[in-house]
């Protein structure tokens, strides 16, 4: 038992990001050490709107290390989070808080167990990359805890081994994961393209389709696809470096045209590439029917849109799931987007307006839509007028996130706010 004077518990709480791939990441050329086949861009989203929230602990009245994520209690005992942690102990440093009579020393980390609780403000494991706003908030509230004296991009080659798409959560705005070439995955890192105000006219909503958890994990489709499509092997070699260059102008221009084109390609190649695996992988089929076909009308209503209007006005990207997301290029045509979804996808008519569409709700007063009798009676959106009128998807989409390019990762300051009681380093 510990005296008294051995009771303390030392908090830390972070707030993470989560981010959407503009340029993919999709098969390791290192399953272990979890280095990619190509450079692969993201977006930050912003953190008000999706987020993981995590509380780290230490204390010497712990006897082993414990994690709670959503409220639950995990294992700690897969590779991933055990090579996170053992990076993070062996880079720890001294920690000294007088005021609470600590004192921890480098050589101590390696005796101290840890409790991490966390929580996702967004469906866990359903194609919202939960797993990349959880296991860098994983690796930047430890970090803070230990006192690991590392820049952020260290701290992404730490987080990548948690889950590649996890470094890139590290930065807010624009960030490149650059593949690297060392064995031993020190220059697999991740950089910040540009922050958040480069940009932020872009409006980004995502239809959120399943909610439900995905069959197929992204870590065992994209092995599949290794092993089997030699369309990936074109796609890693040939594609990706030219797309990435002309990704990386497009963002430091601000040239929407471009952004859009490379987006879209880049998702539905993306896609193709899990079609050339063998088995092929069709993330569609992991869900219903009906919500396949929504997967086919956001691309078509998108791009019947687009071309309509003569210059991209939106562009969209899915990742291992049926969640679309969609990016416009400023908040009138978002507002624009938002009458065309809510045709196509009108909510069920006992839902009410203000849950069907959350985040930033004020998209919907520009978009002149106080309520349900409001989008009753918008008209079908000028592009599909000569055709034959599309079927409403009613109840298709189960909810709409409207955010926008969000900052990096923020330690939380306020203790009022820490998933773990302070005193015992147990949930709240
Ligand atoms: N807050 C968190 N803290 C730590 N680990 C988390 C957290 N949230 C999710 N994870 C881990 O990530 C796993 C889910 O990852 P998975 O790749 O299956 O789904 P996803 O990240 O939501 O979707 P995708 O990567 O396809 O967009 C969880 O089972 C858990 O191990
Ligand atoms: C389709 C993607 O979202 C794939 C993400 O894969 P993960 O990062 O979840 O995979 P692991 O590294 O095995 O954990 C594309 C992307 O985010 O770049």
């Amino acid at each position: 038992m510990a005296d008294e004077s051995q009771k303390w518990v030392l908090l830390v709480t972070a707030r993470t990001p989560t981010n959407i791939a503009v340029i993919k990441y999709w098969g390791k050329r290192d399953e272990k050490l979890i280095l990619p086949v190509n450079d692969s861009i993201s977006v930050t989203l912003d953190p008000d709107h999706l987020c993981t929230t995590t509380t780290v602990a230490v204390s010497p009245t712990f006897d082993h290390d414990r994690m709670w994520l959503n409220g639950k209690e995990i294992s700690l005992s897969g590779g991933r989070f055990q090579s996170c942690l053992r990076e993070l102990r062996s880079r720890a440093g001294d920690v000294e808080d007088k005021e609470k009579g600590i004192k921890i020393s480098k050589e101590d980390w390696g005796k101290l167990h840890i409790h991490i609780a966390s929580y996702n403000n967004f469906p866990t494991a359903a194609g919202l990359a939960s797993s990349a706003a959880g296991l860098a908030c994983f690796v930047f509230s430890l970090a803070k805890l230990m006192n690991v004296n590392e820049d952020q991009s260290k701290l992404s080659a730490i987080a990548r081994q948690g889950s590649g798409s996890a470094c890139r959560s590290l930065y807010g705005g624009f960030v490149k994961w650059i593949m690297g070439k060392e064995e031993n995955g020190s220059d697999s890192v991740a950089v910040q393209l540009a922050d958040e105000k480069h940009w932020d006219e872009l409006v980004i909503i995502v239809a959120v389709v399943s909610s439900r958890q995905k069959e197929t994990s992204s870590t065992s489709g994209m092995r599949e696809t290794v092993e089997t499509s030699l369309l990936l092997q074109h796609r890693a070699k040939e594609v990706v470096p030219k797309r990435i260059l002309k990704m990386e102008e497009a963002i430091r221009n601000r040239d929407f045209a471009s952004f859009a084109q490379l987006t879209c390609a880049d998702s539905n190649q993306f896609h193709a590439v899990c079609l050339d695996t063998s088995p092929p992988i069709f993330y569609m089929n992991d869900t219903s029917h009906r919500q396949k076909i929504t997967y086919f009308r956001i691309i078509s209503l998108v791009e019947k849109w687009n071309r309509a209007e003569g210059t991209p006005q939106v562009a969209y990207t899915f990742d291992a799931g049926p969640n679309a997301v969609m990016i416009a290029h400023n908040r009138k045509v978002a507002g624009l987007l938002l009458q065309r979804l809510l045709y196509h996808f009108p909510p069920n008519t006992d839902a009410d307006l203000s849950s069907y569409i959350v985040g930033d709700k004020s998209i919907l007063q520009d978009a002149g839509l106080e309520g349900l009798k409001d989008v009753e009676a918008l008209p079908p959106p000028p592009e599909i007028k000569d055709n034959i009128p599309s079927q409403k998807s009613r109840g298709d989409v189960s909810y709409f996130i409207c955010t926008r390019p969000g900052k990096g990762p923020v330690y939380v300051s306020d203790e009022s706010h820490a998933l773990l009681n302070p005193e015992t380093g147990l949930p709240k």
